[in-house]
């Protein structure tokens, strides 16, 4: 009959569609994580793993016993450790499939050129600037806490908000697209305790968010007049104009890059 010659073939397609899906199920739980500190998380839990197996081949039967109770609170612990992370991580996977769309509502070249204008007038004066840029997750309550504006993005509005004696000089200013939605935003501070010492609150807000979600800020820096970003938890300190706006243009599409990687890129376009 010609469904049992189906059922054969079946046999074998069976395995092979399996062992695909899963292998596809993996790349893309690797590409959500990979580029986050999620993927801590999961060297964590492949060495609690691999000390299972350990314990299981060398039978040492005390410790299978309390890696057992352990399993999931620890999994729990995890969860929740790099909880920030993993939200980041799936705004990032599901943000794969909206590229399009999200490439309409971000702020364009020309945008980005009239906010570093700003900056660097900001730098020439000292004066602090925090610009945040949300991309796929809201940001609601940093909105809320501050003064909604929704104006037209302008580097002289910039500088009107960011000038020392203007009511909404103190705290983050939130773009989006063409729009400067807010100013004056508080945003929660980062607690790593690995980073500069010289850094202030300023550059720790900036760290907080890009720890917390998956915005992307610029910071001027009063003291130092230093141009930084921060995002995916990270702070690149210091960049010069051109690698900031490249930098953006490739976060804005979902291309994390760091300023390492746009340099080895140039260089690649100069041999080329
Ligand atoms: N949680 C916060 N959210 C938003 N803005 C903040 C926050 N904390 C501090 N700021 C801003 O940073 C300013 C203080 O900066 P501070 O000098 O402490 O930081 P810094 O990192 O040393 O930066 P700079 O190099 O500009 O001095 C505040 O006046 C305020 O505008």
């Amino acid at each position: 009959m010609w469904y049992e010659s189906l059922d054969a073939v079946m046999t074998y397609i069976r395995p092979v569609a399996e062992i695909g899906i899963l292998a596809w199920l993996f790349y893309r739980l690797y590409e959500a994580v990979a580029l986050t500190k999620a993927s801590h998380m999961l060297r964590l839990a492949l060495y609690y793993l691999l000390f299972f197996a350990a314990c299981y081949v060398l039978r040492l039967s005390m410790l299978l016993w309390l890696l057992h109770q352990f399993f999931v609170p620890y999994i729990v612990f995890l969860f929740l450790l790099y909880q920030p992370e993993l939200r980041r991580s799936f705004a990032q996977g599901k943000a794969l499939y909206s590229r399009r769309f999200r490439m309409n509502t971000m702020t364009n070249g020309d945008q980005i050129d009239s906010i570093l204008t700003a900056c660097e007038v900001l730098t020439s004066k000292r004066r602090g600037a925090l610009i945040v840029f949300p991309r796929r997750l809201a940001i609601r309550p940093i909105i809320e806490s501050g003064t909604r504006l929704n104006a037209d993005l302008s580097s002289s509005l910039i500088l009107t908000v960011f000038d020392h004696d203007t009511p909404l000089h103190d705290g983050a200013m939130i773009i989006q697209g063409d729009r400067i939605v807010a100013a004056g935003c508080y945003l929660p501070l980062s607690e790593q305790t690995d980073i500069r010492k010289s850094f202030g609150t300023r550059h720790r807000a900036a760290l907080g968010l890009a720890e917390e979600s998956d915005a992307v800020v610029i910071v001027v820096s009063e003291e130092t007049g230093a141009i930084s970003l921060t995002y995916n938890a990270n702070l690149y300190y210091d960049l010069k104009s051109p690698t900031v706006k490249r930098m953006l243009l490739a976060l804005f599409s979902y291309q994390d890059i760091t300023p390492e990687e746009l340099i080895e890129e140039a260089s690649i376009d100069e041999i080329e």
